[in-house]
């Protein structure tokens, strides 16, 4: 089913007039990856699966930085819902999270692929997002997240999802794969396995989904890009 909405913002996107090429150095360059399908699938379904969308390497980089940050005592117990509705329910989630900070060159190479994804959202779907958050997640063997949004409309400003899993040895008997539900029927629409270098990307107001519990480590980098709620002086909160 399209939606209305970003196929509009995409017709105007298209009829504007080209923008002369910036030659401009980056000075960490990203590898450069070729958002097209991701915008399409966004545009008529709301969400976009894809098998090794991000290169092995960095996948194995991040795993390492997620592993160290788990040997170091950094990772903590998820919380269910913002501020001071904020609650640990290992009944709705068992994951634990690290907020990536940019601290290490393979946060970074991700951040700035994150980066690039925004301004690619922004110039062809026009979606006003302002800034990505995003955080490592590990699920010991057991742990889950139950069926949820990210976003309620109205409620929260989190507009577009991303989950990259970052685990090279899945094997079917290690389950927790993403479940995706259809955004009208409800109905479940496919199961993702968390194999490294997945990208999933979903319109976060509009389809439910959940990871099934797992058998085995359960490693990730789950983000939403936001659009800016800062209301009268009142800065937009993290979390
Ligand atoms: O890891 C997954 O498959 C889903 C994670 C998720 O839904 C979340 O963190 O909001
Ligand atoms: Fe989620």
């Amino acid at each position: 089913m399209t939606d209305p909405l970003l196929q509009l913002a995409r017709s105007f996107a298209e009829a504007a007039p080209p923008q002369p090429d910036l030659v401009e150095t980056p000075i960490n360059p990203a590898p450069v990856i070729c958002f097209d399908q991701l915008l399409d699938a966004l545009v008529e379904k709301r969400w976009f699966v894809a098998e090794h969308y991000l290169p092995e390497a960095l996948c194995t980089d991040l795993l390492a930085d997620l592993q160290q940050l788990h040997q170091a005592a950094q990772l903590s117990p998820a919380g269910v819902g913002r501020g001071q509705e904020h609650l640990l329910n290992e009944n709705i989630r068992g994951d634990y999270t690290h907020w990536l900070d940019g601290s290490t060159p393979a946060q970074q190479a991700y951040l700035a692929i994150m980066r690039e994804l925004k301004d690619t959202l922004n110039r062809e779907l026009f979606l006003g997002l302002f800034e990505y958050e995003c955080h490592y997640a590990f699920y010991p063997p057991g742990a889950f997240y139950q069926k949820h949004l990210d976003s309620f409309r109205g409620r929260s400003n989190r507009k577009v999802t991303t989950v990259l899993y970052l685990n090279p040895d899945w094997q079917p008997a290690d389950a927790g794969e993403m479940r995706v539900y259809h955004p009208d029927t409800g109905l479940p629409l496919l199961d993702v396995p968390p194999r490294s270098g997945t990208l999933v990307c979903f319109l976060s107001e509009e389809i439910p989904h959940e990871a099934l519990p797992t058998t085995a480590n359960r490693a990730s980098i789950a983000g939403w890009f936001r659009c800016n709620a800062s209301l009268n002086g009142r800065i937009d909160p993290a979390l």
